[in-house]
């Protein structure tokens, strides 16, 4: 019996039976041994990921008869319903997501003519909502047999992605090999998280590679989880098992908006808004030099010292997180000094800059923690572009209208005080802690170029350079000095940094701030 025979003339149980057996044949996709063939990869179903996602018994699908009329290489004979992709929408925590999820099983989730417009349909279905739009990727690209009509439907996926960019939250779920256009969709979205073992991104998969370059590579070494998380920059998650990443996609979404003209969800919590932070004169060593962690301190200044780390393994000298401060949420963008001393270098700015305009697409107040030595020297910095990706950071965090709190924790120098939220290019409050030092550089550094002279004219250049240093630190390196000129508003004891916060966040929220009129800005890119 064909379709049509099932559904013409008037309503009948036969109908409605009809009805069961073509539901029950497109929800079961291609069958149970392409089902054994996915688990055995270690992966998943579709519909197994959507079920983890959403909650329970809410996913509403769209589309799900939808079928391919292309045509060529046998095409004609093979008509799964879905096409390959399963669309529609549901709630997290009760608040509408809409997702899409490639099925693996059907042509490898490759994305054909009919898969691009069932994916095309619900991204536009998402903006007009104005709710976050969640991408479950397990597929190989450009369906090869339908040629140019597969790259133009890409095409479309890659224009809605950057219309939809800072309107809805795009959060890309890695979960098998994506190849070519099902790894560069997720590069336009805001979040990407990958899962370690199953998932790959490249744009040209080891085959082609091998072919062009000849270098013989797994797929995991060309485009896995440890890849992407840790030198590409590409992943901002991994997890070991999708269960696991599900459930981190979940909570994302609950400090998230729903779209760019609402605040994200309040969680009120039992932690003392005007809880004192005294741990932090243990945590944070007086000597400059010392390193500590600074994923301590972030625990010890939010709500029950839960966070969200991005980017966790790349550029680990900035750490950048999702917290909240007396229920609200808040991004932390802080140095890390147990890493190359917490110093700016190309990635940290790229990674702090992206993390910074995000915040500020979704009405996310921004906390800069500064522990900063200053810009990393050298020829590979240089040639490398730090001028141009440490801009990036700069014009982040210059074009930035929501609220902005900075604190100075020990010391802060040159270029890198200036972009990372200094009070003159906007911070809307900063404070210091008494014993940090603002300067344009370090003591010894300082007193070697500006008292050169005096210190080689010395009986004991030495001691005449230990001299200089101390003068130099006791007439400039202190909170003071910036305090008495308006350059940080006040100087904080350290205990009370979390009740600050709060109450400057609190003061701001009513924030109003305009950018000057124009189609875009021009940032360095
Ligand atoms: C926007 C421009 C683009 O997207 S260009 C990118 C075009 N895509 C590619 O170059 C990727 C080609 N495919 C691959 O490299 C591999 O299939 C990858 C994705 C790495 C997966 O490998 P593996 O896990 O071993 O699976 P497999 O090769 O057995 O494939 C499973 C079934 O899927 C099919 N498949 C795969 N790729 C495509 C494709 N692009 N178009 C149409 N079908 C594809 C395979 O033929 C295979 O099918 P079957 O199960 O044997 O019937």
């Amino acid at each position: 019996m064909s379709v049509t025979d099932e559904v013409t003339g008037e309503l009948t149980g036969e109908h409605l039976a009809g009805l069961a057996r073509i539901r029950a044949q497109a929800e079961a996709g291609p069958g149970e041994q392409a089902t054994r063939a996915q688990h055995a990869r270690g992966k998943l179903t579709a519909r197994e990921r959507i079920a983890l996602l959403l909650d329970p018994g809410s996913f509403q699908e769209v589309e799900q008869l939808r079928r391919h009329r292309a045509s060529g290489f046998g095409l004609e004979r093979k008509r799964p319903y879905t096409d390959g992709v399963i669309t529609g929408w549901g709630t997290v925590d009760g608040r509408t997501v809409f997702v899409y999820a490639h099925d693996f099983r059907i042509f490898g989730g490759s994305l054909g003519e009919a898969h691009a417009a069932k994916i095309h349909k619900i991204m536009d279905m998402a903006l007009s909502a104005g709710a976050p739009l969640v991408s479950l990727n397990d597929g190989a690209g450009a369906r090869i047999q339908e040629g140019v009509s597969a790259l133009a439907g890409y095409g479309g996926i890659f224009r809605r992605n950057t219309r939809a960019s800072g309107v809805i939250p795009q959060i890309s779920v890695m979960l098998g090999p994506c190849a070519g256009g099902a790894a560069y969709s997720p590069a336009l979205t805001d979040f990407v998280f990958m899962v370690r073992e199953t998932a790959q991104m490249f744009i040209t998969g080891p085959d082609v590679v091998s072919a062009v370059t000849g270098a013989q590579l797994t797929q995991n070494a060309l485009g896995g989880a440890d890849v992407h998380a840790t030198t590409s920059g590409v992943a901002h998650f991994v997890y070991e098992d999708e269960e696991t990443c599900l459930a981190e996609v979940r909570y994302l979404l609950s400090l998230l908006p729903s779209n760019n003209r609402q605040n994200p969800p309040v969680h009120p919590s039992d932690d003392p808004a005007n809880r004192l932070t005294s741990t932090l004169y243990d945590l944070v060593p007086q000597d400059g030099n010392q390193p500590y962690d600074m994923h301590k301190v972030i625990e010890e200044l939010v709500d029950d010292g839960d966070w969200l780390e991005v980017h966790e393994r790349w550029a680990r000298n900035i750490v950048c997180g999702l917290a909240r401060l007396d229920g609200q949420v808040v991004g932390i963008v802080a140095n890390q000094p147990q890493t190359l001393a917490g110093v700016l270098d190309i990635s940290a700015s790229e990674k702090a800059g992206r993390f910074v305009t995000m915040c500020d697409a979704f009405n996310i107040p921004i906390v800069t923690l500064l522990d900063v030595p200053g810009f990393l020297p050298g020829a590979d910095q240089e040639h490398g572009g730090i001028i141009r990706h440490g801009a990036k950071l700069l014009y982040a965090y210059c074009n930035a209208t929501v609220p902005r709190v900075s604190i100075v924790l020990r010391k802060a120098y040159g270029g890198a005080y200036i972009v990372l939220d200094s009070q003159s290019i906007g911070a809307d409050l900063t404070f210091a802690w008494p014993t940090n030092e603002i300067a344009v550089m370090g003591a010894e550094g300082a007193a070697n170029v500006i008292f050169r002279r005096e210190i080689a004219a010395a009986d004991d250049p030495e001691a005449k350079r230990a001299e200089m240093v101390k003068e130099y630190k006791s007439e400039l390196m202190h909170p003071y000095y910036a305090a008495e000129r308006g350059l940080v508003d006040d100087v904080i004891d350290p205990a009370e940094t979390r009740e600050i916060l709060i109450r400057s966040l609190a003061m701001l929220r009513t924030k109003h701030a305009d950018l000057p009129s124009r189609k875009h800005g021009n940032p360095p890119q």
